[in-house]
């Protein structure tokens, strides 16, 4: 699904991303694990194409990246929601289901699926611009699914969140997963961290470990203290 070789990025004389190598599978959710600032954020738009790699090549369904083909396939929910506030969420779910060519029935079945997903059936009349913060996160998540693409990068998907909702999302992920779906998501929350099925821990630019769950806490004690060694390495840069 991913494979990236000895990725890095600038901007201008700075280094963000270095040295970055992993592949991913079809049917895997690998979190990205890393302080704020590390480049998660600036990975993940590598990877979807929004920006070319300074250095190294990323491929993405076999394609390599930046590069429009694989966008049909590729599912994407940024850190900050890019809605039409003034839209309703099912004109925001009908206008991005059209930008990826659904259409009749079908566009019409996916939105009333994806608004009961993300439990917006019943705020379907409201403009966006009165929804809350988390009500707008729910919605992007729901577009970035609406074209039911194989892979979907999410970037802190469920911050805003309530606990209970959140805990739908990820066995919604983990559904979706089991048929075959991919994720990469990136967080900070290690209860999230623990339902991945493999974590990238993100360190000043650099993969610094890789691992699932159960093998990171058999290094660090915790995820949580593999998390705080990514955090001390951006302190010492
Ligand atoms: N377009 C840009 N131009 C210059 N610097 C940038 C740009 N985008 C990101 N950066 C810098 O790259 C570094 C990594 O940012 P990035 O958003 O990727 O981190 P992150 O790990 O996603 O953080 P967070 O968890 O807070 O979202 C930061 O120092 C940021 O200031």
């Amino acid at each position: 699904m991913i494979d990236v070789r000895n990725v890095k990025q600038t901007y201008g004389k700075k280094v963000i991303l270095q040295d970055v190598t992993f592949s991913m599978n079809k049917g895997e959710i690998v979190g990205l694990l890393g302080p704020s600032g590390s480049g998660k954020t600036t990975l993940i738009k590598a990877l979807i194409g929004m920006s070319r790699p300074t250095e190294g090549e990323i491929r993405v369904l076999g394609i390599k990246q930046p590069s429009l083909k694989p966008m049909k396939q590729i599912g994407y929910m940024a850190q900050s929601d890019a809605l039409y506030e003034e839209l309703t969420a099912r004109a925001n779910l009908a206008y991005f289901g059209r930008l990826y060519g659904l259409g009749g029935k079908n566009l019409k079945k996916r939105i009333q699926e994806s608004l009961s997903f993300v439990n917006l059936d019943s705020e379907t009349k409201k403009a966006v611009q009165h929804y809350s913060g988390g009500m707008k996160r729910r919605l992007s998540l729901a577009i970035s699914l609406i074209h039911n693409p194989q892979l979907i990068f999410l970037d802190e998907p469920t911050v805003g969140i309530d606990p209970a909702l959140k805990r739908v999302f990820w066995n919604e992920f983990q559904r979706l997963r089991d048929q075959g779906k991919s994720f990469l998501v990136s967080t900070h929350v290690m209860d999230e961290a623990e339902r991945c099925d493999r974590l990238l821990i993100v360190s000043d630019g650099r993969l610094i470990d890789a691992g699932t769950p159960e093998a990171l806490k058999q290094t660090y004690g915790t995820i949580e203290e593999a998390f705080l060694k990514a955090g001390e390495n951006l302190c010492k840069s």
